[in-house]
């Protein structure tokens, strides 16, 4: 029976500038998403009925039709008025409820291998549309790269990244629920702009590529509800900001915490410090390639 396999990158947001709530529900936002080498593989199968399961056991995601991988697929089949189901399996690489955009990359994932096992042709247009309802991080699963996410993140257009950074990736060993740092938020920052605006510096230092230009302009408007939220980020992110002053930052709504280097070899003297002192991370690079066929046979 003829399988396909995707893989789908993490994301981190370089500037994640957080406007005011909008009648839908969600934020606008002005973020510049670097997609990182940390992946979701999606396989998926012809079956008679919708069915989604992981290679290894992965606490909080959903084994039900609640699964974003899932609605995923429904989504393109009714796109298309066809009706076919499918038998997903997800190897999870990337953190759950991190911040890092694991379930929007299976999202991602699903769609195209779908596309590809069903011979869809679905154009990138229709393509990004179906991925931008399914949520706003999806979108960006399937570009890649560097690139501005405005409306509620799931307007994506690249910019250019002439960087090659390593990030350190600090993981946490509970989640934090990305509606919840928002609603914070909102108590934080009841004044929010209606449009934040684009990170113009961050951009113009992208196409140069200076990682040290970079690492100053690292911004993350959800942060301070984040440590609000988990206390115990900010003995982290003190001991980070120890190592490497400039470069850290909180990926999305958190709780990974991200330390930025240009050099690989001082990446993992990073690590091998950090695990030293018990704080579980490993490397990512940035930027990779956003959702893409690894197999199909
Ligand atoms: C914060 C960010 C930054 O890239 O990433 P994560 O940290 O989750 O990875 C995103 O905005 C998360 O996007 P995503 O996880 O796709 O969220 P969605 O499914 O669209 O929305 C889930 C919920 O998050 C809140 N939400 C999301 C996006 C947005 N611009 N404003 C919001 O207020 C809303 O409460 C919404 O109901
Ligand atoms: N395939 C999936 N992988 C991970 N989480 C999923 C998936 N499908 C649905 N979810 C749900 O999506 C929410 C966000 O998960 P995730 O994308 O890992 O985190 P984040 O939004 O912080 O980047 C979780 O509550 C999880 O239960």
């Amino acid at each position: 029976m003829t399988q396909v396999t995707v893989r789908a990158p993490a994301k981190v947001n370089l500037h994640l500038g957080v406007g005011g709530l909008r009648p839908d529900g969600k934020h606008a936002l002005a973020t510049v998403y670097q997609a990182v080498g940390l992946y979701d593989d999606v396989t998926v199968v012809e079956s008679d009925h919708w069915a989604v399961g992981l290679t290894e056991p992965a606490d909080g995601v959903p084994l039900d039709d609640d699964n974003i991988a899932i609605r995923a697929g429904k989504a393109l089949a009714a796109h298309h008025g066809i009706d076919r189901a499918a038998r997903i399996t997800i190897a999870k690489g990337i953190p759950v409820m991190g911040g890092m955009a694991g379930g929007s990359a299976d999202a991602a994932a699903s769609l195209l291998a779908l596309d590809r096992l069903w011979d869809l042709q679905t154009s990138d247009d229709d393509l990004l549309r179906i991925a931008g309802r399914l949520g706003s991080d999806v979108p960006f699963a399937l570009l890649g790269g560097t690139a501005l996410g405005t409306g509620h993140g799931e307007i994506v257009t690249p910019v250019e990244d002439a960087s090659s950074v390593w990030w350190v990736v600090v993981l946490s060993d509970d989640g934090l629920s990305t509606p919840a740092v928002y609603a914070h938020f909102d108590e934080l920052v009841p004044d929010a702009p209606v449009e934040p605006p684009v990170p113009d510096a961050l951009v113009a230092a992208l196409a140069t590529g200076y990682t040290d230009e970079i690492g100053d302009l690292l911004a993350n408007d959800l942060w301070a509800a984040a440590r609000d939220l988990r206390p115990d980020l900010v003995d982290v992110e003190v001991r980070l900001r120890t190592l490497s002053p400039d470069g850290v930052l909180l990926s999305g709504s958190g709780p990974t915490l991200l330390v930025l280097h240009e050099d690989v070899e001082e990446a993992r003297t990073t690590v091998a410090e950090l695990t030293e002192q018990g704080l579980r991370c490993t490397l990512a690079p940035g930027p990779v390639a956003g959702a893409h066929v690894v197999t199909y046979g």
